[in-house]
């Protein structure tokens, strides 16, 4: 579903993150990548969505080269990935339905229709009702479950989350990746940046481990609180 064929990385006038690393994740996967602060998850997750191009090597995506794809074919790809960012990307000034039914609303899917599927996904997180708050007055946890509520209304193939549980405490952490779990369980493929692993539970997962310019895949193994 995604591969990675000798791809390389660097920003400009910066050091490599990566050095020629291949690897696949497959449908229906649910991995963690791991690596200390600045190895480059962050930029790993943003390189298989297409926010990023590689210095070298390429991107598959369902076979397809996202290098090669053009410019006006970026948005389709996008709608295939669910992202959910640390800081949530959340709109303060909309309340819980309006932040889930946004991506709805780029893709024409407005109405009924679009209501339809904004309490779906707010049910699957648990806060249907808090649809009329505004993000401001949720926890930390609830926040993040509303950012991915907004993440998966679209009904993406794959899910990319960086550090989806940075500053939850240990429950509201648990809440997170459990919800994860659960899409996953309904096979979606799920990627999760994470430096915290401990905070995994008993979720079955592979590993890529980004150090010293090369990612190692581990794999699959059960983590323990
Ligand atoms: N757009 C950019 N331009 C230049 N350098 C960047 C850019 N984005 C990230 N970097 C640099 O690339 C390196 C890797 O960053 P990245 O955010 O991918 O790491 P990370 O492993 O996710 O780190 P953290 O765990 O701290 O979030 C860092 O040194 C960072 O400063």
């Amino acid at each position: 579903m995604i591969a990675f064929n000798n791809v390389s990385m660097r920003y400009p006038n910066s050091a490599h993150l990566f050095r020629q690393v291949s690897f696949n994740i497959e449908k229906g996967d649910f991995v963690l990548i791991t690596g200390q602060s600045g190895a480059g998850k962050s930029t790993l997750l943003k390189l298989m969505a297409g926010i990023e191009a590689p210095s070298g090597g390429h991107i598959l995506i369902n076979e397809q080269d996202i290098s090669q794809l053009h410019q006006n074919a970026i948005p389709y790809l996008r709608r295939r990935f669910g992202l959910v960012f640390q800081d949530h990307k959340l709109l303060y000034d909309r309340n819980s339905f309006e932040n889930v039914a946004l991506p709805l609303s780029i893709q024409g899917i407005t109405g009924e229709e679009a209501a339809r599927r904004v309490r779906a996904a707010l049910d699957k997180v648990g806060l249907l009702n808090k649809e009329k708050a505004m993000p401001i007055t949720l926890s930390g946890g609830e926040q993040q479950r509303l950012a991915i509520a907004r993440a998966v209304v679209s009904r993406p193939s794959i899910v990319i989350a960086d550090e989806p549980t940075g500053g939850l405490d240990r429950v509201a952490s648990l809440e997170i990746m459990q919800l994860l779990k659960a899409f996953n369980d309904v096979g979606v493929t799920v990627v999760i940046a994470m430096h915290d692993v401990a905070q995994v539970s008993t979720i079955a997962y592979r590993t890529l481990h980004i150090d010293q310019q090369t990612i190692t895949a581990m794999p699959a193994q059960v983590g323990m609180l």
